[in-house]
């Protein structure tokens, strides 16, 4: 198969679809790799090390486009490359289409079939996929959000991890799945008072036999999320359901019950958020203020941390972008149910029932796409 990797245009991200390692794995299956040039430079990749791995290096994202039988991303298609997707191609990235109807309509319109690195699951309830990027933007998370809290970024002036005789800053984060759990172990590694909050009790369980010393747990339920919003210098929002809008569990109305300059760390911002007051903001305008509130909600956090982001990322589609090339998308669905979960849109239709049901769309079934 022909795989191609054009380099990202979305603002201020610096991550690639294809490692060099990946590039030359694909190549050693057969495969011909297209590298848009430079398309790795943010990641620290030279055009150089994909040649060396077997990979062609080609000037454009038309011509990646234009040749590609497979396009590999990270991000999900912004318009000018929807523009260029066309019908029979096979697209495989993340694409978070519940809170997004323009990008829908676009990739439905297109004819392409698309794959969402973050709707493909594994035996164990997870989601491989999104995983390494939640490990990097909960990790991220506090750090974010603590610069945030400085006086000069408009936030209320507290140090994460206090001083002797200074009660550090009280953390809430909302969701203890990967984003959560990553999220709190960082903001206690840096002294703060971390208390995360689940609607799962097994997770919570699981939690506090990792971390009881370091962190409280507490049931997710509106009145705790309101107690402890209001107690809060930050709060980090972690929830997910896969596929669908996240739900919205602070709403503006509480947000005058919060300290003034208080933070709110918005993560699931890419599945349109989990506070009412929440907007997707860029790294290079990543806070704005509400009602006193900051709030960071930078939908491509990994992106900070490219070539971090970039190997993480590229060690979890490996397996995945190699069966769908070796056997085409098709098969490799039938024979994989975990990766036919990721099918989001195929020939103008869309796949998957969560998706459909956030964007108050029809849906066609799996079992009657890979017939
Ligand atoms: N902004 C960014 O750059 C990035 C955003 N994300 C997003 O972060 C979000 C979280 O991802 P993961 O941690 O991987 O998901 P996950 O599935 O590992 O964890 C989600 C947790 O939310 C909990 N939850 C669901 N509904 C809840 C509710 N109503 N109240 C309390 N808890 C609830 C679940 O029980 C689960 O423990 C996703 O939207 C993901 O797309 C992930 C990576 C980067
Ligand atoms: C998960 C996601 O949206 C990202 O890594 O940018
Ligand atoms: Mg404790």
């Amino acid at each position: 198969m022909r795989i191609g990797c054009p380099t990202e245009i979305k603002a201020q991200e610096f991550r690639v679809g294809i490692t060099p390692n990946a590039a030359r794995e694909a190549v050693s299956h057969g495969h011909e790799v297209l590298i848009q040039s430079g398309a790795g430079l943010g990641a620290g990749f030279p055009d150089e090390d994909y040649a060396d791995a077997g990979a062609s290096i080609v000037a454009t994202a038309d011509e990646i486009f234009e040749r590609a039988e497979m396009v590999v991303k990270v991000k999900e298609p912004q318009a000018a490359e929807r523009a260029m997707l066309r019908e029979g191609q096979l697209l495989f990235t993340y694409l978070h289409l519940a809170p997004d109807p323009a990008q829908t309509d676009d990739l439905l319109k297109s004819g392409a079939t698309c794959i969402a690195y973050e709707t493909v699951t594994d035996a164990r309830g997870g989601l491989p996929l999104l995983a390494p990027m939640s490990e990097v933007a909960g990790r991220l998370a506090p750090q974010m959000g603590a610069w945030t809290l400085q006086k000069a970024n408009g936030g209320r002036g507290v140090l994460m991890g206090g001083i002797p005789g200074v009660t550090p800053a009280s953390v809430v984060v909302i969701g203890g799945g990967v984003v959560g759990t990553h999220a709190a172990r960082i903001a206690a590694g840096m002294g703060a008072d971390v208390t995360v909050l689940d609607k799962s009790l097994p997770r919570l369980r699981q939690l506090d036999e990792l971390f009881s010393r370091d962190m409280n747990t507490r049931y997710a339920s509106g009145g705790n999320i309101a107690e402890a919003v209001a107690e809060a210098d930050m709060v980090i929002g972690a929830v997910l359901i896969p596929g669908a809008a996240a739900p919205k569990l602070v709403t503006r109305d509480m947000l005058s019950t919060m300290k003034p300059g208080a933070v709110l760390v918005d993560v699931a911002i890419d599945q349109g958020g989990c506070f009412e007051t929440s907007k997707a903001t860029t790294h290079q305008d990543p806070i704005f203020e509400v009602d006193g509130i900051l709030h960071y909600c930078v939908a491509n956090m990994p992106g900070a941390v490219a070539r971090s982001s970039t190997i993480g990322l590229g060690n979890a589609t490996m397996p995945f972008m190699l069966a769908l090339a070796d056997k085409g998308w098709k098969q490799a669905c039938r024979d994989d149910a975990h990766l036919a979960q990721g099918l989001n849109v195929h020939a103008g239709q869309i796949t998957n029932a969560p998706v459909a049901e956030a964007l108050g769309r029809d849906h066609v079934a799996l079992d009657t796409v890979l017939a």
